[in-house]
């Protein structure tokens, strides 16, 4: 079976995500990294009555049109209680930040620039209609589609959404994303260890991105390298109802890579196996009735990089994320020379520094700041050491002639996938 490219292998994870999950109502103070399921829409003005912007008396402007001018103070508004009264010429009223501005007031005038004597007044300074006052829904008017469906919520949506009038928000059930390590020579970390035996790295990170990428993630465990073994872990996460079956390794051609025969004996519809990517390369993808497949290759590196170029967005599309098709890449500055690439899209592990571009290069601006990749030396996909001095994939195309330190070129940052 020949290499699809990385492209064609993303539209067809996200092509078999049918359609995002059901929708739940949740409380707001949960809702960070949800995806909003509906259109959300003002339930109020907001403010909803015009309101004070600054601690003073609230005037009619007409009143201080000469100063100093005294006016008698006749009652007190104050933020979640109002004065009811109406002012008449020559009265004034205290006023707090926030507070309703009183009928017949026009302005609020700010303290400092008043004295008080007794139950008067002294305005000092001039005002004119409207000075200091928010008029009623100046932010939003109730009605007013502020929140798409779509968004992935963080908290300046949630300020938002609670202002608006909403206590709960509809947002997509998160997925069920079951995680399962193979291999004969894994144990769980921190479990005692054999000496041929290596930790299962990629469980607990995965995990963490899975988490991370707003889906509950479900510990399978590691299964051995028999195909007992494997039925027995796949029927795990059928039961759980997984939305997502992810394997790490086994995914290649040895004999004892046996996930895809395990899975294929199930009933797997094969998507695609083998992507001409680098590191990533015996990725695989397929769909076991409604849950969606993803077998990961078993070098650590290779797992991180298939995750966040699959996982994550298939994760996405399932949550009805209007972003999850997005390229993640940014522009960046090539820090070292590179020479050709072969036939696999490249990514590359690489170390990020800010730095000046000459104005050559700026295009008009007076000063621009890139991030410049440099790809570490060693890029063994079993390098989780590199990995970690990683900020960035350096994406390199398929073919790509070689390239000279300072030309362009697109990185994915990790710090926020990872
Ligand atoms: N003859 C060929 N050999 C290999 C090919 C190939 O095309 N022809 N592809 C290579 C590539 S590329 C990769 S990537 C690896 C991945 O293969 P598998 O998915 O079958 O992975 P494993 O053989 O199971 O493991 C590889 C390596 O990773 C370690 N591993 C596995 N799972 C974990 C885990 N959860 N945490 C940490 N480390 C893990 C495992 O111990 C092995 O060292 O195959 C190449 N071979
Ligand atoms: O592509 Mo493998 O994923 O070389 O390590």
């Amino acid at each position: 079976m020949s290499l699809i490219s990385v492209e064609d292998a993303l539209s067809r994870v996200l092509a078999s995500v049918e359609k995002p999950l059901e929708t739940e109502h949740v409380a707001l103070t949960s809702c960070a990294g949800r995806t909003l399921a509906e259109d959300l829409s003002a339930l109020r003005d907001q403010p909803p009555f015009p309101a004070a912007a600054m601690d003073g008396y609230a005037v009619r402007s007409g009143d201080c049109a000469q100063v100093p001018a005294t006016l008698q103070v006749i009652g007190t508004s104050a933020a979640g209680s109002r004065f009811t009264g109406t002012l008449s010429p020559m009265e004034a009223v205290r006023i707090f930040t926030g507070a309703p501005v009183p009928d017949g007031a026009d302005a609020v005038v700010l303290q400092e620039d008043t004295d008080r004597v007794g139950d008067h007044v002294v305005v000092k300074e001039a005002t004119r209609p409207n000075r200091h006052i928010r008029p009623a829904g100046l932010d939003f008017r109730a009605g007013d589609v502020l929140l798409q469906a779509g968004l992935r919520l963080d908290s300046r949506h949630i300020a938002l959404a609670a202002a608006m009038g909403h206590g709960t928000l509809p947002v997509h059930r998160k997925p069920k994303v079951a995680i399962l390590a193979t291999g004969d020579e894994l144990v769980r970390a921190g479990e005692p260890i054999g000496p041929d035996q290596i930790a299962a790295s990629s469980s607990p990170a995965t995990i963490l991105m899975v988490e991370k990428a707003g889906a509950e993630a479900i510990d399978l465990g590691i299964a051995r390298d028999t195909l007992e073994s494997l039925d027995e872990h796949i029927q795990a996460a059928r039961d759980a109802s997984a939305d997502i079956l992810v394997t790490l390794g086994g995914a290649s051609v040895g004999e004892h890579d046996l996930v895809q025969k395990a899975l294929s004996r199930q009933g797997m519809e094969l998507g695609f196996w083998r992507v001409a990517l680098r590191p990533g390369k015996p990725l695989m993808h397929g769909r076991l009735g409604s849950t969606l497949l993803l077998g990961l290759p078993g070098n650590p590196v290779s797992s991180l990089v298939c995750a966040v170029l699959f996982l994550i967005p298939a994760i996405r599309a399932l949550v009805g994320d209007q972003r999850a098709a997005d390229d993640p890449a940014e522009d960046a500055i090539l820090g070292a020379d590179l020479p050709p690439n072969k036939e696999r899209q490249d990514y590359m592990r690489a170390s990020l520094a800010m730095q000046d571009m000459p104005l050559s290069l700026a295009q008009g601006s007076e000063r621009l700041m890139l991030p410049v990749a440099t790809p570490h030396l060693l890029q063994d996909s079993s390098m989780l050491s590199i990995l970690e001095r990683s900020d960035a994939l350096l994406v390199r195309p398929p073919h790509a002639p070689a390239a000279a330190a300072g030309e362009a070129c697109r990185v994915i940052r990790l710090e926020r996938l990872c």
